[in-house]
């Protein structure tokens, strides 16, 4: 474990994604002792955490997690933020907030900016990182946090986190949209819904799991499903057809990274 790990975390928001992350820290051996939720709420968290509404007086751990809404970020500050002055680590997940602003705004010694996705609940996430801080023992501290959470992948450039953000961040809502969408088309062929959802779910699971273990790309998967002259090379024309997937894709990643860059130039003000 770091230094900066042993010295103690302060998770600021503990919703969908920062609840998500805590639950799987605990599991994967963080002492719960020695880390504190910062939350107006009533979070549920795992036994032995502290929950409290502002920063225990007199104490500074050596990681601050950021995990509130952009929009909420003017407000934490506002109220609380010079109590994170000098903290070691300041690791935030929220979309589109650059390093500059967070770094005027709580003076840590180093930013970090991670982008996890919902599946970190499971180990199974993807955590995009970036930094600009030449200090390898807090690249290392953010690195080893982030680890149980799945798949852990350096940045090159800050400006492409919103294009990670759209594509891994927001992933797993695209792909329960896509679940539900074969659903509702196995259904419209005379299914019952209730079947449909299962057999979609358990082909999308399945298929991911066999996906991350093959010799070969998903392209060659497709063709290794497609019998020749079979049915699902009927099924990949309909998506293919002007490259109508591709096509559907480009523009939901577009609206979310467009998205990302409003809610940065919205924190920059
Ligand atoms: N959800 C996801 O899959 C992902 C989210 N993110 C990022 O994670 C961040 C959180 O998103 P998400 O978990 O979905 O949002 P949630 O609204 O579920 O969580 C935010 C939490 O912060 C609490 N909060 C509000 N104000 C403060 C404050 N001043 N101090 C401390 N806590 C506060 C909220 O309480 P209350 O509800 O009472 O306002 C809530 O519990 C966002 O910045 C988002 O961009 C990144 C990747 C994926
Ligand atoms: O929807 C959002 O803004 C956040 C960022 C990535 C996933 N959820």
């Amino acid at each position: 474990m770091s230094e900066a790990i042993a010295a103690g975390i302060w998770l600021v928001g503990c919703g969908n994604m920062g609840g998500a992350m805590l639950r799987r820290w605990t599991e994967s051996g963080v002492d719960p002792a020695r880390v504190v939720v910062l939350d107006p709420g009533t979070p549920s968290v795992p036994a032995g955490v502290r929950v409290m509404a502002s920063p225990p007086p007199g104490e500074l751990p050596g990681i601050v997690v950021l995990a509130i809404k952009p929009q909420q970020l003017g407000a934490f500050a506002d109220a609380v933020g010079d109590r994170l002055a000098g903290v070691p680590l300041l690791v935030s997940i929220l979309a589109g907030v650059e390093e500059a602003v967070l770094a005027e705004r709580f003076a840590p010694r180093a930013v970090v900016r991670a982008m996890p996705n919902l599946s970190v609940a499971i180990g199974k996430g993807v955590v995009a990182l970036h930094s600009d801080t030449p200090d390898a023992a807090l690249r290392d501290a953010a690195e080893r946090l982030m680890a149980p959470l799945g798949l852990v992948e350096w940045i090159a450039d800050e400006p492409l986190f919103d294009a990670v953000t759209a594509l891994s961040g927001c992933g797993p809502g695209f792909v329960y949209r896509f679940i539900d969408a074969m659903a509702e088309a196995g259904a419209a062929l005379g299914l019952p819904i209730d079947q449909a959802r299962r057999l979609a779910l358990a082909t999308v699971e399945g298929s991911g799991l066999l996906a991350a273990q093959a010799d070969a790309p998903p392209a060659v998967l497709a063709d290794r499903v497609a019998s020749p002259g079979g049915s699902t090379r009927e099924g990949l024309n309909v998506l293919d057809r002007d490259d109508a997937l591709v096509r559907l894709m480009r523009d939901t990643l577009a609206a979310s990274a467009r998205r990302n860059a409003e809610m940065a130039a919205e924190a920059r003000k």
